[in-house]
């Protein structure tokens, strides 16, 4: 299978998938979502496979969620083959498959990016990695996974302060908040990712596959949340409010949302 937006690649036990489109800090498009989904179908099925490094290309992001870009362009996330933009069934691959999915987190990781990572089993970060969420900024949320699970992670008040504020957190402060597992030199975090891989692929593939289950099961109900939100956002990143955001941050402006304030 090729790919344009992303790399993948078997190495001993691990799938590595790679966000591949540095030139937008990684930001994912429908195609690149697309992508993503094919990828963690291929770990899925591989028997070799027995966990899935998702990372992204370069030093600066791992991945900085919509392409926002594209959104100020056409008003959405782009062309895909199946003509839908499915970052919820993403979401909901990364929890189901019956594998450990590692972060491998190497740069910026906010918005729809910072999601990602926060539903992946095990968050790792290189020393330089930054974390964030965006969408009050850039006229967008995440009422499902991204908001519901992070507070499960983090705890209610920081979940709340991170999405209300949308303040960017270093690698420590990730760490102190219990939003990744480890934090290492940026050179040493691929080499640390595989080596969590290699030590967890010595254990039971089927006690592991229950334990990943029985994790999930607590939270599987935000999936509704996220089916709902992700409805709300398609209409919400339309909407001029919406809009407003995207293309604020394409013109490298602060965004006037004063004119959509509509309390009822
Ligand atoms: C990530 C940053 C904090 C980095 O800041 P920094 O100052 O270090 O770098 P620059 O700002 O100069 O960025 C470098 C370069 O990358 C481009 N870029 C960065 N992020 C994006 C992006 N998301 N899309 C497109 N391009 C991006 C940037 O323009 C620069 O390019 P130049 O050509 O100008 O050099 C900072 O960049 C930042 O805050 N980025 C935006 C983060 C953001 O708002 N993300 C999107 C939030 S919305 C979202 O993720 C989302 C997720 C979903 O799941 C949805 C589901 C359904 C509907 C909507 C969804 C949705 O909107």
């Amino acid at each position: 299978m090729t790919f344009e937006d992303i790399t993948y690649a078997v190495e001993e036990t691990a799938a590595v998938i790679t966000i591949n489109r540095p030139d937008r800090y990684n930001a994912f498009r429908a195609k690149t979502v697309e992508e993503l989904i094919k990828a963690f179908r291929l770990a899925w099925a591989d028997k070799q496979v027995q966990s899935v490094i998702l990372t992204g290309a370069g030093e600066k992001a791992f991945c900085t969620g919509g392409d926002v870009k594209q959104r100020a362009e056409t008003g959405d996330y782009g062309p895909s083959e199946s003509g839908m933009f499915e970052i919820g069934n993403l979401h909901k691959l990364i929890r189901d498959i019956p594998k450990p999915v590692i972060a491998a987190v190497n740069g910026v990781a906010v918005g729809g990016g910072h999601v990602l990572h926060v539903l992946c089993d095990v968050s790792l970060a290189s020393e330089t990695a930054r974390f964030g969420q965006a969408g009050p900024k850039v006229g967008s949320f995440d009422a499902g996974f991204g908001s519901a699970y992070l507070a499960r992670v983090v705890g209610e008040k920081k979940a709340r302060e991170i999405w209300f504020w949308c303040r960017m957190y270093d690698a420590q402060e990730a760490l102190g908040m219990g939003l990744v597992n480890k934090v290492v030199p940026a050179d040493q975090l691929l080499k640390e990712a595989k080596e969590w891989a290699a030590e967890v692929a010595e254990k039971s593939p089927t006690a592991i596959r229950f334990l990943k289950q029985s994790f999930n099961a607590d939270t599987d109900h935000q999936a509704g949340y996220s089916n709902m939100a992700m409805t709300a956002l398609d209409m919400f990143t339309a909407s001029p409010e919406g809009l407003e955001g995207a293309a604020a941050f394409a013109e490298k402006r602060k965004p006037d949302f004063n004119q959509h304030v509509n309390w009822h």
